[in-house]
């Protein structure tokens, strides 16, 4: 039997387990997968294990709709957060261990997460898109008319071209709406699919923001499933800190599964 919490932030959705006994088997890619599947399972973009560190509060151990050990998880960090302040794991800051390493986050007191993201190394620049590791890997192109666009079908050819073909990427499509605003779409690796939001993802979106259109912090960030904002320190040439993500991380329910 496993006990679990689905959780959501804007709309990516992931299912939360607690395992400081460390009794989930994380070879058990099969099991995983499904879980996270939408028809046979309980459905989710990821699953998240929340498990004891030394010297942190926790660590994040975060696994992609495919059942793989997954990168950096900006929505899933936030739920974490969330699913931790729940287990009583801290008190309103936190530091927390992930794939990517450490990080901190808050929680207000209108329940929004702000969880520090890790500055991403080199962002190449190229003439029709950046790509950038911000704890995941990232494709960002600037388009002009999101809502008559077909993610999946352009996002799905960038992800398995010749370049990215082996190690995957996600892509994101971002539209300038205002001075400080942007609206993102991303077809997700490990999904494989369109998702309503991705963490780590706007967050390359809002740097690329900064590079290309000089856009200032912070950054109001419209997705499928909801509003995020990212805030930063420009810092140098493509350098930042104090990389900030903002958003929601719900609780949806609480059940268990026989398996
Ligand atoms: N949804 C996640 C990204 C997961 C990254 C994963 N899809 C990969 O790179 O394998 C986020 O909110 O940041």
């Amino acid at each position: 039997m496993i006990h679990f919490w689905k959780y959501q932030g804007a709309g990516n959705d992931f299912i939360m387990i607690d395992d400081r006994d460390a009794s989930f088997d994380i070879n058990d890619h099969e099991k995983v997968a499904f879980l996270c599947h939408r028809r046979f399972g309980v459905g989710g973009d990821g699953l998240i294990l929340i498990r004891l560190k030394e010297g942190y509060d926790f660590e994040m151990v975060y696994f992609n709709a495919d059942g793989h050990i997954g990168t950096m998880c900006g929505n899933g960090g936030r739920c974490a957060v969330r699913f931790a302040h729940t287990l009583g794991l801290f008190d309103s800051k936190t530091s927390f261990w992930a794939a990517d390493g450490a990080h901190e986050a808050t929680l207000d007191d209108q329940l929004l997460v702000h969880l520090k993201m890790n500055p991403p190394g080199d962002i190449e620049v190229n003439s029709d898109h950046y790509f950038m590791d911000t704890g995941s890997p990232h494709y960002v192109r600037f388009e002009n008319d999101l809502e008559n666009f077909d993610c999946v079908t352009e996002g799905k050819a960038i992800r398995h071209n010749e370049r990215f073909a082996k190690e995957g990427t996600n892509v994101n499509f971002a539209q300038v709406t205002g001075d400080q605003s942007l609206t993102v779409r991303t077809f997700e690796r490990g999904v494989e699919d369109e998702t309503y939001a991705c963490g780590t993802g706007v967050t390359a979106c809002a740097i690329a923001a900064n590079i290309e259109h000089n856009m200032q912090s912070p950054i109001q960030i419209k997705v499928l499933g909801g509003d995020l904002a990212v805030g930063f320190n420009k810092v140098g040439e493509k350098k930042y800190s104090d990389i900030i993500l903002t958003g929601p991380a719900t609780p949806v329910f609480k059940a268990e599964i026989k398996i």
